[in-house]
């Protein structure tokens, strides 16, 4: 894989270059609430931008229907790069269209431009190897080199993270060498014990991890949307709670072979439920119930871990010698449902393991509950991407970086 120091030292004078970032940020209508991940970019663009390149930056945000939709602008985005950069960013209002035309077009050596939504366009995301590369071509025409430094994207097969590097000569940016770099200590030889938390809400992507955790971890704690797959499997009601009622078997069998290989599988005692998923616009209060995991009320969902669950999550972290998390373990974004995400983050802080932590609001939860970056061994930008790392499965992402 060509590093960028490799492409600076070829040289980038006048030359457009096309970065493929990851700026899907939590938004609060158009307010940025944690700009981790575009702070994590700024590297790779300013030494282009310094180098004499035309950076034209690129990125999804959120999951738009392959349409324009302003809710999924990345205008807040552009513009928090320019502040971040102390230099104006331009900002096209298209992707591929006549706007990203004319705003490449008008960029001086050193300037940088941010293009709308890739996931605006059908092409970007489609299984249709040709309707995926008909968008790439349209991607390379705003290009002469492509660095991809999206990491937490790397695990999607579309067209700006795998079709285009292979139209273009390619290289991969500063935060994809930190992150492979960092994500493969993981794979190699861990501290023991290894400790693996899972949480959040994208419960389908991610539960098929768990499958290959089976054979390194030595103990995994379960929170967030993906607990009540769990309890279901075990038989118990779990109300109107976020499901995955498909993947049950799947989870059975993965609770039989925790118990064979001697993986010690923590669920909750006790969660946080309401009738009602809390309005995150007002933060009214929620006034959630605790109650036993185990009976949870048929009219309601649960939200975060309760306090008892707390105190049993800490207890499993403290003598970890490396500890994974991914996923908040409750929506920690309403601050009534924020204490079971604070209790695992404070008990990583407090634990003398080596400690990361993987995704978007993982990330943004940690920084948004206060907590000190430095106190943790490697923030991830990469939720999915990391935890398909450590899977050892091929990265599309990365892949296509292969000389
Ligand atoms: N019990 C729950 N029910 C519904 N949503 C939940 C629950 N617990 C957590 N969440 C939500 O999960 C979301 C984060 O999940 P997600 O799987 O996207 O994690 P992530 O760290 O951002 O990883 P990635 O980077 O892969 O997206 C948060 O917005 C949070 O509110
Ligand atoms: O938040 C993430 O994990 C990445 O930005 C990828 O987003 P996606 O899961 O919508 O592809």
């Amino acid at each position: 894989m060509k590093t960028i120091d490799e492409l600076l030292a070829e040289g980038v004078s006048g030359k457009r270059v096309f970065v493929r970032a990851d700026l899907n940020v939590p938004l609060d209508g158009t307010t940025i609430t944690d700009d981790g991940r575009i702070r994590a970019v700024v590297p790779t663009v300013k030494a282009l931008a310094d180098a004499g390149a035309r950076v034209v930056v690129a990125s999804h945000l959120g999951r738009p229907k392959g349409a324009p939709d302003p809710a999924f602008s990345l205008a807040p985005a552009a513009a928090r790069l320019g502040e971040l950069l102390g230099a104006e960013v331009a900002f096209a209002t298209d992707t591929v269209g006549d706007s990203a035309t004319a705003t490449v077009a008008g960029l001086a050596d050193g300037g940088v431009a941010v293009i709308e939504n890739l996931r605006f366009n059908a092409g970007e995301t489609s299984k249709d190897d040709a309707e995926r590369g008909a968008f790439a071509d349209r991607l390379a025409a705003l290009a002469d080199v492509y660095v991809g430094d999206g990491f937490g994207a790397v695990h999607r097969k579309h067209a700006s993270v795998f079709d285009l590097p292979a139209r273009l000569p390619h290289a991969a940016g500063y935060l994809i060498a930190t992150e492979v770099g960092v994500l493969r200590k993981l794979t190699d030889d861990v501290r023991r014990p290894y400790v693996v938390v899972l949480g959040g809400s994208k419960v389908s992507d991610k539960l098929g991890v768990i499958d290959h955790l089976l054979e390194k971890a030595d103990r995994i704690l379960v929170g967030g949307g993906m607990v009540f797959t769990f309890l279901k499997a075990q038989g118990h009601e779990v109300g109107t709670s976020l499901l995955q009622e498909d993947q049950i078997p799947v989870v059975q069998e993965y609770l039989a072979r925790a118990k064979e290989r001697g993986v010690e599988f923590v669920l909750p005692a006790d969660v946080l439920v309401s009738s009602e998923f809390p309005d995150m616009k007002t933060k009214a209060p929620a006034h959630p119930d605790t109650v036993s995991a185990d009976v949870i009320p048929a009219d309601r969902m649960g939200l975060d871990i309760g306090p008892e669950t707390r105190k049993l999550y800490a207890s499993k972290l403290a003598d970890a010698g490396t500890v994974f998390w991914n996923g908040p373990m409750g929506v920690f974004e309403h601050p009534d449902y924020a204490e079971g995400t604070r209790a695992v983050a404070q008990a990583l802080v407090d634990s003398p393991a080596f400690t990361v932590v993987g995704g978007g609001d993982s990330a943004a939860a940690v920084r948004i509950l206060g907590f000190d970056e430095k106190a943790f061994g490697h923030i991830s930008t990469g939720g999915g991407a990391s935890l398909e790392y450590l899977e050892g499965k091929t990265l599309p992402g990365l892949a296509a970086l292969e000389d």
